[in-house]
């Protein structure tokens, strides 16, 4: 997929007196797109914008397809799916009827439901848990079903909030895994502070500093970009991409 399918048109924002987003402008293409900055920057505000739960004070946020502006749906196009930063699920509660009820909630019919929850429990590698409940889940089965959530009524756009963090290293093999899976026929746009998740991935890296974009193109171009500057150093057990980011964020 390289199609854009949202885009963030000179777009500010800010909770009361604090700007977040000034003159932001984004494209998120199909496939994987992963947005970095640190603590603060905004990248959930910029999901929040892209869902429709914030508005813009200034510019506009087109999801292409109907071109339907943010949070209004049009057509099944439109639709998207998010997982949270905070996500819960309630413990007690069976994987199986915990998606059947979150279909409920999405307004979607017993009758897709019937095979929805199982393609999206085996999309995520927990169709032989159906039955389990939520709490014998592990960390990474845990943020797998939070996955399983989000795609749950089929979108054609998945925002992912910081999905890796906290996970052992092969939990964030397997997330990986799965973004790149689900990122085949679905744009993925996952914010981390795991800048190995592009690198791993081979996805597009979004760098947000001050409101704005500073860099967008792939993680190796975003390492080539810093290593022609001053170099970025590595001496503090950073990896290159970390220390390339320290550097255009202007800490090293
Ligand atoms: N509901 C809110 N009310 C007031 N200020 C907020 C609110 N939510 C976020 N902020 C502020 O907006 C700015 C951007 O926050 P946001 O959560 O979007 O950043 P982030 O890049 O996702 O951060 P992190 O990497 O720590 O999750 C921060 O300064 C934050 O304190």
């Amino acid at each position: 997929m390289s199609d854009s399918v949202l885009e963030f048109r000179g777009v500010s924002f800010g909770y009361r007196r604090t700007t977040v987003l000034e003159g932001f402008d984004l494209t998120v293409g199909g496939g994987l797109t992963f947005l970095v900055g640190e603590n603060g920057a905004g990248k959930t505000t910029t999901f929040r914008l892209a869902l429709g739960a914030l508005r813009p004070r200034r510019g506009s946020i087109v999801r292409h397809g109907s071109g339907a502006p943010a949070g209004r749906l049009r057509q099944k196009s439109d639709l998207i799916g998010y997982l949270p930063q905070s996500f819960t699920a309630p413990p007690h509660m069976s994987l199986h009827r915990y998606l059947e009820y979150i279909g409920w909630l999405r307004l979607m019919s017993k009758h897709d439901l019937v095979s929805a929850v199982p393609r999206a429990l085996a999309r995520v590698g927990l169709g032989d848990r159906a039955a389990d409940r939520v709490a014998t889940l592990s960390g990474g089965m845990f943020r797998r079903l939070g996955v399983a959530q989000a795609i749950l009524h089929e979108p054609s756009l998945v925002l992912l909030d910081e999905p890796t963090v906290g996970l052992d290293p092969q939990g964030r093999v397997d997330l990986r895994r799965l973004m790149r899976d689900l990122a085949e026929d679905t744009a993925v746009l996952c914010s981390t502070h795991l800048l190995e998740d592009a690198g791993a991935t081979n996805g597009t890296l979004v760098a947000l500093k001050d409101g704005r974009v500073v860099f967008q193109g792939h993680a190796t171009e975003f390492q080539t970009l810093a290593a022609t500057g001053k170099p970025g150093s590595t001496d503090e057990g950073l990896t290159p991409l970390e220390a390339a980011f320290l550097q255009l964020m202007g800490k090293s």
